[in-house]
């Protein structure tokens, strides 16, 4: 069952944390196929939606709030001498936003910064804001040394067509991980800023607040409570990103925020109505999928008036692209799924399990011919394994969505394998607190304290924990759904229907998921993993390799050398084991193991989602 927006006199519709996953979701196992639409979907879904707006004579306004590219191949697959989402940006482009802001991943590279400056923000018309961000280049009207610009516009003033005044703010979070020649400002400085307390003087009808940061416990209530003081009851329609959740957050009676989710998963919609007095607001997160879509057009029983003209073209063009780019090229089948985080560690479908005990054995162990004969362990931190890996064709698309990170592997050679045996257990040590086992994962120091952490642009826990909560939720409601399914079986076949995807609970009334779906479980993994050690006959004064990603390399020296005083390990004892990066482990092993499977994978994630006939969908007459 879909649930239909509530509409008001105006709406945004919402994008956020895309991350370069502009083809969409396009694996069968669920729940891809509720994520399938593509870019060119998205374009005639906010074609008919604007037309819908005017029909209705209310406003919409299409906003997205950063981080664009890294995650996906049409972002991060580009050929050499490009920049990367130098060409995603230009699909990116072809939808027209009426704001969007800058993420933190358009700043952790200068090329990356400069080129979203030169070439994104000039498509945007005007409407690209970069409250906080400035990023300096050798001035371009041939003035002496460097100045320093905002990416975009620090503010913008704009009407809707019905007429309403907006004010428009694009925040970014206190972000200290930029690359040099890139300046990001704290808000709470950002609002004592003579432009910005010029730019919310003028009364306008509603603030549009958007921003790459999380709704709640960031720095939008600091903005928020700075347009207060000018404006107690104005409206504030606040629009986050950043921790890849679906969130939604009331600020005061004339203000909600809304944070929708992430990789072309999630459109987000905040729609307000103008009152004299109060103004109310809704929210929903539209599963980002060619039937929820028509749904929500008004379309699903006219499934035929969907695709637009430029919305074909625009997957048209991507797909050849990809084409170009070999993104569909199939490294090898892959028999079966394998879960990042639904299935505890030891199951056989969890991608942990997998990586450890069958891919680093078999092309990282045996990978450099000098060290044959010599046993040794792989360690990997978990958190370079980023999403499911799914039966079917492993193309060079899922390269970049599993194993995003170019992290080499490193060794240490010779060491006994009484000391090596124990560093796992020692990185995985000290469970006590959660923030200590980050810092570890993340290679910092240990004085470094989570809030720097957060401002390097750390959140993956934010989106755990949201999972994980979802999960027990959904496990504490079983029993109690189960009494219900026995007396009503009407609610049987419901619950029995559902696929698995997102379930909500933010801190809006009523619901926020316009698809009732089944919660999927959530199983936490250790921090690092060690591969089984090779050889035979290993025993503690066996001296072997200890081979690990470069990202860790800090923290096996530190815990080396507090498990034996015989050496005194330093970075200088520490080598490159291969050529290989971790973002090479899944091909070579589809190489060597999975390319004899045969493809049954022609058909596409979309047909799950047909708008033909949409036996669920209901209320578009
Ligand atoms: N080169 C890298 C960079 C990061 N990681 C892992 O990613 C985690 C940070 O993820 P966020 O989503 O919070 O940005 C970090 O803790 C590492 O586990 C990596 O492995 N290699």
């Amino acid at each position: 069952m879909l649930r239909e927006l509530v509409w008001g006199d105006l709406q945004v519709l919402h994008l956020t944390d895309v991350h370069g996953w502009y083809q969409g979701h396009m694996k069968k196992s669920y729940p891809e196929p509720n994520y399938s639409g593509d870019w060119g979907d998205f374009a005639s879904f906010v074609t008919h939606m604007r037309h819908l707006a005017k029909k209705k004579g209310v406003d919409l306004l299409l906003v997205d709030t950063g981080d664009l590219h890294d995650g996906a191949g049409l972002s991060d697959g580009y050929p050499a001498g490009q920049v990367d989402g130098q060409v995603s940006n230009q699909f990116h482009a072809r939808v027209q936003f009426d704001m969007l802001t800058v993420g933190n991943h358009e700043l952790y590279k200068y090329e990356v910064g400069w080129n979203t400056y030169q070439e994104f923000v000039p498509t945007t018309k005007g409407r690209y804001v970069s409250s906080n961000v400035n990023i300096s280049h050798a001035d371009l009207n041939g003035g002496a040394g460097n100045t320093s610009y905002v990416i975009g516009e620090r503010f913008v003033k704009f009407q809707t067509d019905g007429g309403r005044n907006v004010t428009g703010l694009g925040v970014l979070f206190n972000f200290t991980g930029a690359d040099s020649g890139i300046t990001v400002q704290d808000p709470a400085k950002m609002v004592l800023e003579p432009w910005f307390i010029d730019a919310i003087q003028e009364e306008s009808d509603v603030f549009l607040l958007t921003g790459h940061m999380p709704v709640r416990k960031d720095q939008f209530p600091t903005v928020v409570n700075a347009i207060r003081k000018v404006h107690p009851t104005t409206p504030i329609m606040v629009l986050g990103g950043h921790s890849h959740i679906r969130d939604c957050i009331i600020y005061d009676k004339y203000s909600m925020g809304i944070e929708s989710g992430r990789y072309l998963e999630t459109i987000g919609w905040l729609s307000m109505n103008f009152t004299d007095d109060v103004p109310t607001f809704n929210r929903s997160y539209i599963d980002a999928n060619r039937r929820n879509y028509a749904f929500h057009a008004g379309l699903a029983h006219h499934p035929d008036k969907f695709d637009t003209k430029a919305g074909k073209k625009i997957t048209s063009d991507m797909n050849q692209v990809a084409e170009n780019w070999n993104l569909s090229m199939s490294y090898g089948t892959a028999p079966q799924d394998y879960y990042l985080q639904r299935v505890p560690v030891n199951d056989s479908s969890s991608l942990i399990n997998f990586m450890t005990n069958k891919v680093l054995p078999t092309v990282i162990s045996t990978s450099n011919p000098n060290r044959n004969g010599t046993p040794n362990i792989v360690i990997a931190n978990t958190g370079s394994q980023r999403f499911d890996l799914y039966a079917g064709d492993f193309t060079k698309n899922d390269q970049y969505i599993v194993s995003p990170f170019t992290d080499a592997f490193q060794y240490i050679k010779n060491v006994p394998y009484k000391y090596a045996s124990q560093v796992i257990s020692k990185l995985n040590g000290d469970k006590t607190a959660q923030a200590t086992s980050r810092r570890r994962d993340l290679g910092v120091d240990d004085e470094q304290s989570e809030e720097e952490l957060y401002a390097q642009g750390h959140v993956s826990h934010i989106y755990n924990r949201w999972m994980q909560d979802q999960h027990v939720r959904a496990t504490a409601h079983t029993e109690a759904a189960r009494d219900l399914a026995k007396l009503d079986a009407r609610a049987a076949a419901a619950a029995a229907n559902r696929t698995l995807g997102y379930v909500t609970k933010d801190s809006c009334p009523g619901y926020g998921d316009d698809t009732v779906h089944t919660a999927i479980p959530y199983a936490s993994v250790p921090d690092y993993v060690q591969s089984p050690v090779t050889g035979q006959n290993v025993t503690g004064n066996t001296t072997i390799d200890v081979i690990f990603l470069d990202f860790i390399a800090k923290n096996v020296v530190r815990i080396l050398n507090g498990l034996q005083t015989e050496k005194n390990y330093t970075l200088d004892d520490v080598a490159a084991y291969n050529q290989y990066t971790i973002q090479d482990i899944y091909p070579l092993y589809a190489e060597q193991v999975w390319a004899g499977n045969a493809t049954n994978n022609t058909s596409s994630s979309k047909e799950a989602f047909t708008i033909f006939n949409c036996a669920s969908c209901h209320g578009n007459k």
